[in-house]
């Protein structure tokens, strides 16, 4: 098959590459120069895992190209629309501009028969808006929405072995056109669910209001553990041993970030309360509290192990990105402890192996180091906040030897407390005794 894709970030610089990887002709369209400069010389402009194999793979065999002009995209059979719908600054509605800007520069591009494809995560109700614009611009071309699930770290795995497709479509030749393209993962056994554009639709925010719901259910039983002396790890293993929870996602910790999660549940309520249905999701209100809450409660653990104030004491922060094996930086739980505690007056040296330049340009007043050993020289305090391989692997030991003071939040509940402990250091986890 031919293929565009529009917007080559995070989602759709591994979907185009995974799908020259699949066999189809792939071009990549994006409005940002440098993305596409990059992408084109085999570079991917991010940290994925994975990523630079394929798209060194697929640019050389000439099945992936790059351009910054729509127009290259009017050869493909299909073209999925895999642009940004970030948070509107100041609501929690999503941004939709992007969406409607790419959709309308493919418009006068579209081939007879073409397929425009949704990857985006957008409000119930876009894609009927979309394709009735379609119906009056290009009715040669139709619509289907095919909402992406990959988690930044694992985005080529995900993309190439999905755990389902969902196809939202309304004629049959749009899930046809799909299936052809997704060929390998459905013989291999991948569920498809072939449904309705809303359906598709609410099925993305569905699934990550879930997950959210999840992570800020076990930070709120983190906050009861910690008022009654009981141990949320524990908790999470015991009540995740049973099927029908799971002990994915329930690691209790500095919550949860990044790009997609926190924007999402916020559109979602926002789009309820564009429905009149504010009521029925008033609980994603209190998912996004306690999950902010989350970040206080570091912050405040922070300033009393250092006896009440944080004011010229040095801190070492552990991790700048909102997950390790991603280099993203969006909203960013680890940032903002790092922010918060540099607000208080500490001498904040965050540390990351992967995040430091968008770190840099998000908040250049913070000082940051590439080296654990620096951060952690001569600090009063060590703040675990984005639990890389590295930082799980520390010793206590031999980290007790750099610092000033043995004191350390670990914001992620992946370090041993015994061993910590035993090597003199105050230990403090979130629900963890
Ligand atoms: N990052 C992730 O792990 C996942 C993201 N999503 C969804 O995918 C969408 C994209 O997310 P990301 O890739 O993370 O965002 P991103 O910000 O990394 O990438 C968006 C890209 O679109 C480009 N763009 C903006 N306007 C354009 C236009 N008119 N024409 C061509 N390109 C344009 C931007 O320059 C940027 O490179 C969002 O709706 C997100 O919720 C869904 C699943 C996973
Ligand atoms: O829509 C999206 O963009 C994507 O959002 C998430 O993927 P991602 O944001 O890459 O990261 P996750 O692995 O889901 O982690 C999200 C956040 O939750 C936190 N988290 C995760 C699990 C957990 O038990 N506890 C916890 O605090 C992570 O540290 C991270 O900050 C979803 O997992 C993907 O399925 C979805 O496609």
């Amino acid at each position: 098959m031919r293929i565009s894709v529009i917007g080559c970030g995070y989602l759709g610089a591994v979907h185009a590459s995974a799908m020259a990887e699949l066999g189809h002709q792939v071009i990549g369209i994006d409005v940002d120069e440098r993305k596409i400069a990059a992408l084109a010389a085999g570079r991917p402009p991010f940290y994925e895992p994975g990523l630079p194999e394929i798209l060194a793979s697929a640019t050389a065999s000439g099945r992936l190209r790059f351009s910054t002009d729509i127009a290259d995209a009017a050869d493909a059979d299909v073209h999925f629309l895999a642009v940004g719908t970030p948070q509107v600054p100041g609501s929690g509605a999503a941004d939709l501009s992007y969406v409607d800007a790419a959709f309308e520069s493919l418009l006068p591009h579209l081939g007879e028969g073409a397929l425009v494809v949704g990857k985006s995560t957008v409000p119930v109700g876009t894609a009927a808006r979309l394709a009735s614009r379609l119906r009056a611009d290009a009715p040669h071309a139709s619509l289907a929405w095919n909402p992406e699930f990959l988690r930044e770290g694992f985005a080529v795995k995900d993309t190439l072995e999905p755990d389902r497709l969902v196809y939202g479509v309304a004629a049959d030749h749009a899930a046809s056109m799909l299936d052809q393209i997704y060929r390998a993962a459905i013989e291999a056994g991948t569920p498809r669910i072939v449904t309705d554009y809303a359906t598709a639709e609410l099925v993305k925010v569905a699934a990550n209001s879930f997950l959210a719901t999840k992570i800020s259910f076990i930070n709120a039983m983190s906050e009861i553990a910690d008022a009654t002396g009981a141990d949320v790890t524990a908790l999470a293993d015991a009540i995740g041993h049973d099927a029908r929870i799971g002990r994915r996602f329930l690691n209790a910790g500095v919550g949860f970030g990044g790009g997609c999660l926190p924007k999402d549940i916020r559109a979602f309520t926002a789009r309820a309360d564009e429905l009149g249905l504010g009521d029925s999701l008033g609980f994603l209100k209190e998912v996004d509290a306690i999950n902010l809450r989350q970040r206080q409660r570091v912050v405040d653990l922070a300033i009393e192990a250092l006896g009440g104030s944080a004011f010229r004491k040095k801190i070492a922060v552990l991790g700048v990105t909102f997950k390790p094996e991603s280099d993203d930086v969006r909203d960013s739980p680890a940032l903002d402890v790092a922010v918060q505690l540099k607000g208080l007056g500490a001498e904040v040296v965050a540390t990351d192996p992967e995040g430091l330049e968008n770190a840099r340009l998000r908040h250049p007043q913070l000082d940051y180091t590439s080296s654990t050993h620096d951060a952690l020289r001569d600090a009063e305090l060590v703040v675990l906040v984005t639990e890389w391989r590295e930082y799980r692997a520390l010793d206590p030991e031999e980290a007790g030897r750099l610092v000033a003071g043995r004191r350390i939040i670990d914001g992620r509940n992946v370090l041993d407390p015994v061993a910590w402990r035993a090597a003199g250091w105050v230990y403090r986890g979130l629900g963890r005794p």
